[in-house]
């Protein structure tokens, strides 16, 4: 019989209205990298909160080396040596790097020579493992993937071996997911033992040594990762086949619905500007591709081009209007769809209910609202159209708080509403970030679907296939700047690749720049 270090046995977790894990037996060799995979909503999270004790069982046992074990808190969890890194980090902003590190494995007042023999053995750790940190940074200065790091840094500091990490590649570059995954197979290689959620199948394909597939809260099996292939993987988690590539007939370009002309605005980290003098236009029936390694200004052109920012200089013109000026929500009912990139700052409010959250920019339509009084019926069988459509699963249908659902299928929420709200232009970024491989299919079909209608689609996107699969055309965007324009269909991923290191330029042509 197979020794296994951890036994989740029968495990079964109800909220309101749904079992999110039915049944589910979960073993975990020692020294393995164990996959976690299903569809959004699927019950992986949860699971994992299980063994970190963050929820409790309402059936089934978790055994430790045989043993039974009662896991109440992650306190519990922490003596059995089990450490999780979050999908939402959860780190005191406040506090530097070292302080959260070592927060709460001293319960006695820290004194001078304690402190600094904690931080000996952070930065040892972070050198042996190769997870280079500023300990004295705080953490709301640091990037996503140094605070990540932080997290992986906290639990070796408490000498875990069972390290959860939930959906770690989501929120990485693709420099930083590779490193990521070697550390991860470092720690296997020393005996550590790893369960990985994530949605990207290469990755499972890469570091993984078995993978357990849930669907819709059940288990569904778990497989040796070198006897199987992305296919299988895709079709025990979604019980289908699924399509990788994405059908598109051939564009048929219209007017042009999106202008910018010169846009620059100003960074909040330094005093360069984070864009400088972006121009390019966005024709209906077209989907343009704005690419680029994260953090190259991405992020504050589209704060600037969907009203949260203000830029310096530049103009927007949106349909013949120029929206330079207008607010958010002027833009939105000039004609602007946007899918942002924090949907917890941006796309949702988490404490409203799905409905609510679905009619978030229309309420005061006509449709929704007569002489100022919501029409609660119609909102409702709305919402229910929405949900069905674009295959929305919670709890408890449209009356479930934004907050508890999953992350894939809260993001799901938001292309819903964004999609069907009338608009000339959407403008979409990383509208599939945290989904599963069925939805990435269901969205980019969306979003030919939009093309194809007639309208415009300017997609800002870090994943290099969604960028070729999905484009008509591709902007590269270097340090704020467009330095090249591609046709996907004569360009390959390793050009595009130069183009985002900054290593290759093009002009961009002259016709983009016409007033
Ligand atoms: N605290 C909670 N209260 C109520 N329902 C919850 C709660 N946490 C999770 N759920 C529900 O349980 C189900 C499983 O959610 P879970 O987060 O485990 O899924 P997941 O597989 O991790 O999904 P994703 O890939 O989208 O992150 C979902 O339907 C979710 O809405």
């Amino acid at each position: 019989m197979e020794n296994y270090i951890v036994e989740m046995l029968n495990i079964t977790k109800e909220f309101p209205g749904i079992i999110a894990n039915d049944n589910i037996t979960l073993n975990l060799k020692k020294g393995e990298v164990h996959a976690l995979l299903g569809e959004n909503g699927a019950g992986k999270s949860t699971l994992m909160s299980v063994l970190f004790g963050l929820y409790q069982a309402e059936k089934g046992e978790i055994r430790k080396n045989g043993e039974v074990v009662k896991i109440n808190n992650p306190n519990d969890a922490n003596t059995l040596g089990i450490g999780m890194v979050h999908q939402h980090f959860k780190l005191v902003e406040i506090f530097t790097a070292l302080e959260n590190i070592i927060l709460g494995v001293e319960p006695n007042k820290m004194g001078f020579i304690q402190k600094s023999e904690a931080r000996e053995k952070v930065v040892e750790l972070s050198e042996k493992y190769g997870l280079s940190i500023n300990p004295d940074a705080l953490i709301e200065d640091i990037s996503v993937g140094m605070q990540q790091r932080v997290e992986i840094l906290k639990m070796l500091y408490r000498e875990n071996e069972i390290l959860i990490f939930d959906e770690p590649t989501a929120v990485l570059t693709p420099q930083e997911i590779k490193e990521l995954l070697k550390i991860m197979r470092g720690f296997a290689e020393e005996g550590k033992s790893i369960l990985f959620i994530t949605h990207k199948l290469n990755e499972i394909m890469d570091v993984a040594d078995r993978c357990t597939v849930l669907r819709k809260g059940k288990y569904i099996g778990t497989v040796n990762v070198k006897d199987t292939n992305k296919e299988e993987l895709s079709k025990m988690m979604v019980g289908r086949d699924i399509s990788f590539s994405v059908d598109k007939k051939p564009m048929k370009e219209g007017e042009v619905v999106l202008s910018v002309r010169n846009v620059t605005v100003p960074s909040k980290l330094h005093k360069n500007n984070a864009v400088k003098n972006v121009s390019f236009d966005v024709k209906a029936g077209e989907i343009v591709c704005l690419a680029g390694i994260d953090g190259n200004g991405q992020t504050e052109f589209v704060s600037a081009l969907t009203g949260l920012e203000k830029m310096s200089e530049g103009s927007i013109v949106l349909c013949g209007k120029d929206i330079t000026k207008s607010s958010i929500r002027e833009r939105s009912v000039a004609g602007m769809s946007h899918i942002p990139e924090d949907r917890h700052k941006h796309g949702l409010v988490l404490e409203y209910s799905l409905e609510e959250n679905l009619v978030l920019q229309r309420y005061w339509e006509p449709a929704f609202q007569n002489k100022g009084f919501i029409k609660f019926d119609e909102v409702r069988k709305y919402a229910e159209g929405l949900i069905k459509r674009f295959d929305v699963r919670s709890g408890q249908g449209p009356v479930t708080v934004v907050r508890s659902m999953s992350g894939g299928n809260q993001q799901k929420a938001i292309i819903a509403r964004e999609i069907d709200k009338k608009h000339e232009i959407l403008v979409a970024v990383q509208p599939t970030r945290g989904l599963d491989v069925g939805a990435i299919e269901y969205i980019h079909k969306q979003l030919v679907e939009r093309r194809d209608a007639g309208k415009g689609v300017l997609l800002v996107s870090l994943e290099l296939d969604e960028v070729m699969n999905v484009s008509d055309r591709i902007l590269v965007m270097y340090e704020g700047e467009i330095v090249g324009e591609l046709d996907p269909k004569t360009t390959t991923v390793q050009e595009l690749g130069l183009y985002m290191s900054g290593a290759k330029r093009n002009t961009v042509k002259e016709t983009n720049h016409a007033g």
